[in-house]
């Protein structure tokens, strides 16, 4: 259970002049899902996109595998087994199906193979041929999640999955986190789906004004469930 595989320490970041993050800090385990809530604007995203060097962090420091990332690129991150799927998937919609999951080459060993992607995500397979632009929103969060799957990725961050979609692909990608969790990669999860979350997720933590308030274990929801609430309200 000691396995920390990212410890992020006071983690300051923004756009410009305008600063988010003040003061981020939390550790991960290996193969643990842990999800951030907050609204709206509360640097959710801002996280993500600074643990993935999209962002530089203006201070702070963090370490994925006992490596310091401060001073590396996101393309430098990502040969060390860190894969976003960003809120936009980032889908190209000139590219076929398969073309979009063969974009990004293989970091690792043991990620999913082709076959084994069809294989969970049937619908691919159907569409393989098929323009990203006739891809259903569904498709294209499926296509996004497996293309990083794809490249052995160990530590994945993956920006509101399920918003805008129907109940059965929200469920459907349930599963594919279950699938992921199983093999022991490590997820960041941004949600406002909360119910959806508790599902899928080991830990939470809080989020308000560009800092972590309050940190819950999914077995301690019920208890905090205000605090939870407090979290998301509006
Ligand atoms: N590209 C950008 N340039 C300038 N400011 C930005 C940019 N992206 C986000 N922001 C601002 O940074 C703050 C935090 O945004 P962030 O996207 O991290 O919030 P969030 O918690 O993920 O919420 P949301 O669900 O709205 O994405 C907001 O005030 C937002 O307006």
């Amino acid at each position: 259970m000691n396995d920390i595989i990212l410890d992020v320490r006071d983690l300051v970041s923004g756009y410009g002049e305008s600063q988010v993050l003040d003061g981020v800090s939390f550790e991960l385990r290996r193969g643990e899902t842990l999800t951030l809530l907050g609204r709206n604007g509360v640097g959710k995203t801002t996280t993500l996109r600074t643990l993935m060097g999209m962002i530089d962090a203006t201070s702070g420091s963090i370490r994925f595998e006992g490596q310091d990332l401060t001073s590396l690129n996101s393309i430098q991150r990502a040969r060390l087994g860190i894969g976003i799927v960003p809120e936009d998937r980032g889908i190209f919609s000139s590219l076929s199906v398969e073309e979009n999951l063969l974009l990004p080459p293989i970091i690792f060993e043991g990620g999913l193979s082709l076959p084994e992607i069809y294989d969970l995500f049937p619908n691919l397979e159907e569409r393989r041929s098929s323009p990203g632009t006739k891809l259903s929103g569904g498709e294209q969060q499926m296509l996004a999640i497996a293309r990083v799957l794809r490249t052995g990725a160990r530590l994945i961050l993956l920006d509101e999955p399920t918003e805008g979609l129907a109940p059965v692909i929200i469920q459907r990608i349930g599963e594919v986190l279950r699938v992921i969790r199983k093999r022991g990669i490590t997820v960041i999860l941004v949600e406002q789906n909360f119910r959806w979350a508790r599902k899928v997720s080991d830990r939470f933590l809080l989020m308000d004004g560009g800092q972590i308030t309050g940190e819950v274990a999914v077995e301690d929801v019920d208890a905090k469930r205000q605090q939870i609430n407090e979290a998301l309200t509006v």
